[in-house]
């Protein structure tokens, strides 16, 4: 197979930026005329898959909305990702795992080996028990062609706090992150498989995004990133604006959802 840098920037070029987030929040399976239950949570994320998995490069299903209903939740999870991956989509999983290194490396076992009923293209880290608590995560991913995005500057207002503070280098702690992210991702072409979570949301504060990575940008549209926004912060780097309740609005039509994700996709190109 080949590396999920390389899928990436093929997928990204055939089908637009856009990463479409399939995150079953109560309100919207209300919204759409749904109850809250597994029944509900099934017809919502599989109306989803098919309205946004054939058009989109990336879908990002959210662990947590899935794992809310046990067991049963995690086994609908499990086909929004094998069917999504069917209709010839990335699936980037966000579940921002991150521990000791032997917990990491059964995290890794579960969500990157494609043995796995949950085995996806990519999944959501967290450097914060030191960057180095990762590598059982970059050493499977890279024996199974698979990437990950680590939380860098994340979308939420609490995240400055722990991210722009300064190391003992005079670094940010996300510009260290970045500094990993770079040694990893060298001489990697086109584009390396780690990358890196930094939100369309962030203003002006992003420094040292060169690293040869791909880019997650999430809160663009329902937390008040714009297209505009995308473009002042990262310009040409390889970046994936995410959306999840934004796109998800326009269900349940398949057909709106159909259109939502190409608009938004020509919006972004
Ligand atoms: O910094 C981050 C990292 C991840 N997220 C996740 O992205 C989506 C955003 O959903 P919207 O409905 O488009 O706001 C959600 O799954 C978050 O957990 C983030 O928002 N910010």
């Amino acid at each position: 197979m080949t590396s999920f840098g390389e899928r990436l920037s093929a997928a990204v070029t055939q089908r637009g930026p856009l990463c479409a987030g399939i995150d079953p929040h109560a309100s919207l399976l209300a919204e759409w005329g749904l109850d809250d239950t597994v029944a509900g949570l099934e017809t919502f994320a599989f109306t989803a898959v098919e309205g946004l998995a054939p058009h989109v490069s990336v879908i990002k299903p959210q662990s947590a909305f899935y794992e809310r209903f046990g067991s049963r939740g995690v086994a609908v999870l499990e086909r929004v990702i094998a069917e999504s991956r069917a209709l010839g989509a990335l699936v980037l999983l966000d579940v921002k795992r991150g521990d000791i290194g032997s917990t990491s490396q059964a995290y890794a076992d579960a969500y990157l080996d494609p043995a796995s009923p949950l085995a996806s293209d990519a999944i959501t880290v967290s450097p914060y028990l030191g960057f180095g608590s990762l590598d059982p995560f970059v050493d499977t991913a890279r024996r199974f062609d698979a990437g990950l995005f680590v939380l860098g500057l994340t979308s939420n207002k609490e995240g400055p706090e722990v991210q722009s503070a300064t190391v003992d280098t005079g670094e940010t702690v996300a510009g260290r992150m970045f500094g990993h992210l770079r040694r990893l991702n060298a001489d990697a072409t086109p584009l390396g498989s780690f990358g890196a979570v930094v939100g369309a949301t962030i203003g002006d504060a992003a420094e040292g995004l060169d690293f040869n990575g791909p880019i997650l940008a999430p809160g663009f549209g329902e937390q008040g990133g714009t297209a505009a926004d995308i473009r002042r912060i990262f310009g040409s780097l390889t970046v994936l604006p995410s959306s999840s309740r934004g796109i998800l609005r326009a269900g349940p039509s398949v057909d709106r959802l159909r259109d939502a994700a190409l608009r938004t996709n020509d919006e972004l190109r």
